[in-house]
């Protein structure tokens, strides 16, 4: 209808900072990475994810991504090390990819984007009793950002993408257990780290970005197939799920380290 079609208008980034605000914010996430203006800090120590494959428990569409949600009420999967002070508990991942092969990354390297980016979102569940009152802290959230590069159809991530024709339409989930995003790693755990937001709404500015230099394989098909993705529930006029990154944001200042 024309009001969905002006609603899906209005829900781009361009138009978020007239809902939310702290989109014009001093650490909005995502941003351009120049690899030249980053700083060796010796006190980072080596990332140390620790996840359980039981934890694992559904894949679901929320209309702007496809998400694998884990079962977080105790400390079966989490990262600690890095930039990180104390547990930081795995809540869910989801991906961010483009309309074509050429974009679809929210974070960028020397101006440079990639097909996609999985996010590994986790929150510290030392110091906040629940997400949602984490996302609210500035050290509430620790986000580990994999960048996914054309290549070789990835054989791990192939156990995501061929369970996405279950859950086509908005609001579909699906059982997804025994999977350990760890598998969705590459061999190299260096990273960039950063403080930032969401990318989504509410943009919260609660995350610790830690965005890891090397980058995963992703095929064409694989990209095609989250695509086909829909953003519209089951009575609406049916739209597929093309692109949902947003663009780099100003850095303001901040320092982005590396290990
Ligand atoms: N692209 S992002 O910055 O990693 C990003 C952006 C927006 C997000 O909203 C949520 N919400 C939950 O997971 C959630 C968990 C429990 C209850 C409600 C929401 N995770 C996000 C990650
Ligand atoms: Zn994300």
């Amino acid at each position: 209808s024309h009001l969905t079609l002006l609603l899906q208008y209005f829900t781009g980034p361009a138009h978020w900072k007239e809902v939310f605000p702290v989109a014009n914010g001093d650490r909005q996430s995502p941003i351009d990475i120049k690899t030249e203006e980053t700083k060796y800090d010796p006190s980072l120590r080596p990332l140390n994810p620790n996840y359980d494959p039981a934890s694992a428990k559904i894949i679901l569409n929320n209309g702007h991504s496809t998400s694998v949600e884990f079962d977080d009420t105790v400390n079966k999967s989490v990262l600690t090390g890095g930039p990180l002070c104390g547990t930081y508990r795995l809540r869910q991942i989801h991906f961010h990819w483009g309309s074509n092969d050429e974009a679809g990354s929210e974070h960028a390297v020397d101006g440079m984007k990639y097909a996609a980016e999985l996010h590994v979102v986790h929150w510290n569940a030392e110091k906040y009793s629940s997400f949602v009152e984490a996302a609210r802290q500035s050290d509430g959230l620790a986000v580990m950002a994999v960048f996914l590069k054309i290549g070789e159809c990835n054989p791990q991530l192939k156990k995501i993408t061929d369970r996405l024709d279950t859950i086509r339409i908005k609001g579909k989930r699906a059982l997804f257990t025994n999977f350990d995003p760890s598998c969705l790693l590459p061999k190299s755990l260096d990273y960039w780290t950063y403080f930032g937001s969401l990318t989504v709404p509410p943009l919260l500015e609660s995350v610790i970005w830690i965005v890891l230099r090397e980058p995963i394989s992703v095929c064409s098909e694989q990209l095609a197939q989250f695509r086909s993705l829909l953003s519209t529930a089951e009575d609406e006029v049916a739209c597929c799920l093309l692109r949902n990154y947003r663009p780099p944001q100003p850095l303001k200042g901040r320092e982005v380290r590396r290990n």
